[in-house]
């Protein structure tokens, strides 16, 4: 044979998976593709799992420090998802769901409630607060507090909130979505507005601000919603016994999903909680993990998972593969467990090791529906905590949760009295700069995303899985000078900015 073909250009996914490399997202490139389509043409709707649409393939993490009510709600106006942390007691992961379930906007305020009698020593960053008549979001609407009426008084230490609260505030319904709240507080020439509840539960406040900052945010796209009418929220558990009673009561506050959360999901004890909830609630998708393997996918697979996640060690925060020398490189891991799962019909999530578009471009391109990521949404306005300053930068806290500080939380008792005596950290403690909010980062990413896979000539993301297992995508890896020349170089100094 004389000459070259498109064939000898490149190769495939199948070839270069399948010389003994574990290979990483940074270490591949893909080849462009033809293009006959504009980059807003791409449609990145996908799966979370079997039955879990979603109209974007973003995915927050189960960590204490990514995924609480904010990042939920958010995720979902998004059309992503959030899978929500169980670092915590079961009554207070229930009470997280069921305020990312309540809310019909892509804010939590956190407000605090006070009743008419009581005396505020601090008013914090809060700018209102809401009065009932017991103190508590269930009891009936009194008023509300501005911070501005509060610090204007002379005696605050005896002066109860009866005393300058504004009285019976108009209320708006809870359910309202963005546009008929800002009618609202515009039409009613309102600065706050308390959002009640059917039932007539306060769920939140909305101001004039928070319509405001909304809009200078992206149009938003297609919300995740579930058939009850409410926000896709997703939730993690672990594989102990008594994970089934915090299953029960997630499963009552209306979960569209359980993550089984562990680090190497091949287990007896996964296993059997798999098939327990397959069994005790059908209605529930179970995604099973995290696996690396063909081997550990098909245990999970057999024991009915209706999704799989994908990822061992390769996390920004994971020390595993350094402790426990078993994990693999995420695009090996990926592109492996991704072939086998499509023939079961379960989607999967790329879970770490995620930091820019290029990475989630190529994750999807590799066979994964979706990418789970923990610090690309840390640093932003919905993550839990505060923002600190260090070394003169605006940063949040982010930590893994195998960390000592996680494992040593408060209440769990999932390592505390543990089989496990000696404990040993596989995630460290760290922090991440501030990225603002994920309504406004998230959009400009999948814009990226959207354009990466014109470049490959993909419409949507089954398409590219069409390219992928066709072989009609075309792979290399790159050398280490490969990526220093596809990075930025050679320039004296540089601004990055992303959008
Ligand atoms: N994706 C990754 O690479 C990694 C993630 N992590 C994260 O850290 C956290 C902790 O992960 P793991 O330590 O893997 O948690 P895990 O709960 O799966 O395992 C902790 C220990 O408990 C044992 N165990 C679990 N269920 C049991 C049962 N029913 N009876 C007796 N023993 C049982 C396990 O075999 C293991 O020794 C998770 O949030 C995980 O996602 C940690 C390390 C790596
Ligand atoms: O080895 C680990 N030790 C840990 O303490 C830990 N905590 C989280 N994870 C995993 O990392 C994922 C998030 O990774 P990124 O920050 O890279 O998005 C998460 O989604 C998890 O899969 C851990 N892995
Ligand atoms: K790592």
């Amino acid at each position: 044979m004389n000459g070259s073909s498109c064939a000898d250009d490149g190769f495939s996914a199948s070839r270069l998976f399948s010389q003994g490399v574990s290979y990483t997202y940074d270490d591949v490139i893909m080849l462009p593709g033809y293009i006959s389509f504009p980059a807003d043409a791409v449609d990145l709707s996908t799966r979370l799992s079997r039955r879990v649409p979603l109209s974007i393939p973003c995915v927050a993490s189960p960590m204490d420090t990514v995924s609480e009510s904010a990042m939920a709600v958010a995720m979902a106006s998004l059309g992503g998802v959030a899978i929500i942390h169980n670092n915590t007691t079961p009554e207070v992961q229930s009470i997280l769901v069921r305020a990312a379930k309540s809310r019909a906007l892509p804010f939590v305020s956190n407000t605090p409630f006070y009743s008419p009698r009581d005396v505020v020593a601090d008013f914090g960053e809060h700018e209102y607060a809401i009065v009932t008549e017991s103190g508590t979001a269930t009891s009936s609407l009194v008023g509300v507090v501005a911070a501005s009426d509060w610090s204007g008084l002379s005696n605050k230490t005896n002066t109860p909130v009866l005393e300058y609260m504004r009285h019976a505030p108009k209320s708006a319904s809870s359910t309202f979505k963005f546009n008929q709240v800002a009618t609202f507080l515009e039409s009613e020439g309102l600065d706050f507005a308390p959002l009640v509840s059917g039932e007539g539960e306060i769920i939140d406040l909305v101001t004039t601000k928070d319509v405001e900052r909304i809009r200078s945010y992206p149009k938003l796209g297609n919300p995740s919603v579930g058939s009850d009418g409410k926000f896709l929220v997703g939730a993690a558990i672990g594989t102990r016994e008594e994970d089934k009673e915090r299953l029960k009561s997630l499963v009552k506050e209306g979960i569209n999903a359980v993550v089984v959360d562990s680090s190497q999901g091949n287990s007896t004890y996964q296993i059997d909680l798999i098939k327990y909830i397959k069994l005790n609630y059908p209605q529930i998708d179970a995604i099973g993990g995290n696996v690396v393997t063909i081997a550990q996918a098909q245990n999970l697979i057999e024991a009915g998972c209706d999704g799989l996640r994908v990822g061992m060690g390769s996390g920004s925060i994971c020390t595993t593969q350094e402790v426990c020398a078993v994990g693999r490189g995420q695009a090996t891991a990926v592109y492996k467990v991704a072939s086998y799962a499509k023939d079961h019909d379960v989607p999967v999530i790329a879970d770490g090791g995620i930091s820019n578009s290029g990475h989630i471009v190529k994750a999807l391109a590799l066979g994964a529906s979706t990418v789970m990521m923990g610090s690309f949404l840390a640093g932003s306005h919905e993550a839990p905590g505060t923002y600190e300053y260090k070394d003169g930068r605006r940063v949040k806290k982010y930590r893994g949760m195998g960390s000592l500080e996680a494992m040593t939380k408060g209440s769990d008792a999932r390592y505390l009295g543990d089989t496990l005596k000696l404990k040993v950290a596989q995630g460290v403690v760290g922090a991440v700069a501030d990225k603002g909010s994920v309504l406004r980062f998230v959009p400009y990413t999948m814009q990226a995303v959207k354009q990466g896979f014109q470049d490959l000539g993909a419409t949507s993301i089954p398409s590219v899985h069409q390219l992928l297992r066709s072989d009609e995508l075309r792979l290399e890896v790159r050398t280490g000078a490969a990526q220093v020349e596809g990075g930025i170089h050679g320039l004296v100094s540089y601004e990055k900015k992303f959008f």
